[in-house]
């Protein structure tokens, strides 16, 4: 019996990137609600009851309604992509790469949250810090960003794409979450494991995919005061024979003059980089992912795989 796969939401932004990536496959059943119907609960609950592996591609209230058709369902696995779940303790945060371990508590898990895209930049250079014991706990992070604008979903295109659209938007880069209380800071705080709430700045540029995502940091103000090579063996170690996640070697980072935010496009992995000068105190950590990609449905497909007990 193939698995039965249904994406709720999926004729919205992620949902469809999900989609695409499981077209071809043919290992799978894919149930589907006509777009027509999407908003129906009475086909989506029989599609989510139906389903082995249901993928919630929706806004968080819409994506507690789901799981709360399924409570008591435990036929069906679920992999929320909405921001809903992903400090609760019962769901396995879907960042395999985050920790030892994690694949596999994805692999065993019921229910798997799926991280948002900026945390899953950040989260991938603050932990193996904090588990290197280099970043303390109560170091004053920060977080500066910048995403196509597909991460702002259905909407935010329409605002960025057409011109007559009533709340347009023409700034070719714009900074918001100026109150500094994005959504995604209780995961970034939580899997980060950081006393310290971040100071995350976000921002869009006018492209559509994408994303760069950055950990500045005073190096005499870490743990054993470390040097920019120590800081990239501990991320080096940490990510030592994953695939998904790569370390750029030290010497390719010190050879850049400049980092675009869409050079993984296309893709479900993710760089980071190391930048500073040796000897001046400081470092710059990057992670450059697709938004979409790692940071969203690329992650939600490889979460299934490894749910379904397929290679990561
Ligand atoms: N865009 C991104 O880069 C990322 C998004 N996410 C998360 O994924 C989720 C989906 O985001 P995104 O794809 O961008 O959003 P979209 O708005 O593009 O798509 C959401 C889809 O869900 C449908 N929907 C909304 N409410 C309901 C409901 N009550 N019942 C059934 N269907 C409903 C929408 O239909 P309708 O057209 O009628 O509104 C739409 O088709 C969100 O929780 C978001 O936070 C996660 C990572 C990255
Ligand atoms: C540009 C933009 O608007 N980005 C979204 C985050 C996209 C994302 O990761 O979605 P979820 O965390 O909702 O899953 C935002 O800042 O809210």
């Amino acid at each position: 019996m193939k698995p039965k796969i249904f994406i709720d939401g999926e004729h919205g932004t992620t949902g469809l990137q999900i989609r695409t990536r499981l077209a071809g496959r043919t290992d799978l059943e894919m149930l589907s609600i006509p777009e027509v119907d999407r908003r129906d609960r009475g086909l989506r609950e029989e599609m989510l009851k139906e389903a082995d592996i249901a993928i919630l591609c929706l806004p968080d209230d819409a994506a507690r309604e789901s799981v709360a058709i399924l409570d008591g369902v435990n036929s069906t696995r679920v992999i929320d992509t909405s921001t809903a779940h992903r400090i609760h303790p019962d769901w396995a945060y879907g960042f395999a790469e985050m920790t030892e371990g994690q694949s596999e508590r994805i692999a065993k898990a019921r229910l798997v949250a799926n991280p948002g895209c900026y945390p899953t930049g950040a989260i991938s250079l603050i932990r193996p810090l904090r588990e290197a014991g280099i970043l303390p706990a109560d170091y004053p992070v920060t977080v500066n960003a910048v995403s196509g604008y597909t991460g702002g979903g259905k909407q935010m295109i329409a605002q960025m794409e057409d011109g007559a659209h009533p709340e347009h938007i023409a700034a070719p880069h714009f900074l918001y979450g100026l109150a500094l209380s994005h959504k995604h800071l209780p995961e970034m705080q939580t899997h980060g494991l950081v006393d310290r709430t971040p100071i995350f700045s976000p921002s869009v540029g006018r492209f559509a995919q994408g994303m760069i995502v950055q950990l500045p940091l005073h190096l005499a103000d870490l743990d054993g005061a470390p040097s920019l090579g120590d800081v990239y063996a501990a991320l080096d170690r940490h990510y030592a024979g994953k695939t998904i996640v790569e370390v750029v070697p030290l010497e390719v980072s010190r050879s850049l003059s400049r980092l675009d935010p869409t050079m993984l496009n296309g893709t479900d992995t993710m760089k980071l980089f190391v930048f500073g000068t040796e000897g001046r105190g400081q470092a710059n950590l990057v992670a450059v992912l697709d938004n979409l990609g790692k940071g969203a449905s690329g992650a939600a497909v490889q979460n299934m795989g490894l749910m379904l007990g397929q290679a990561a």
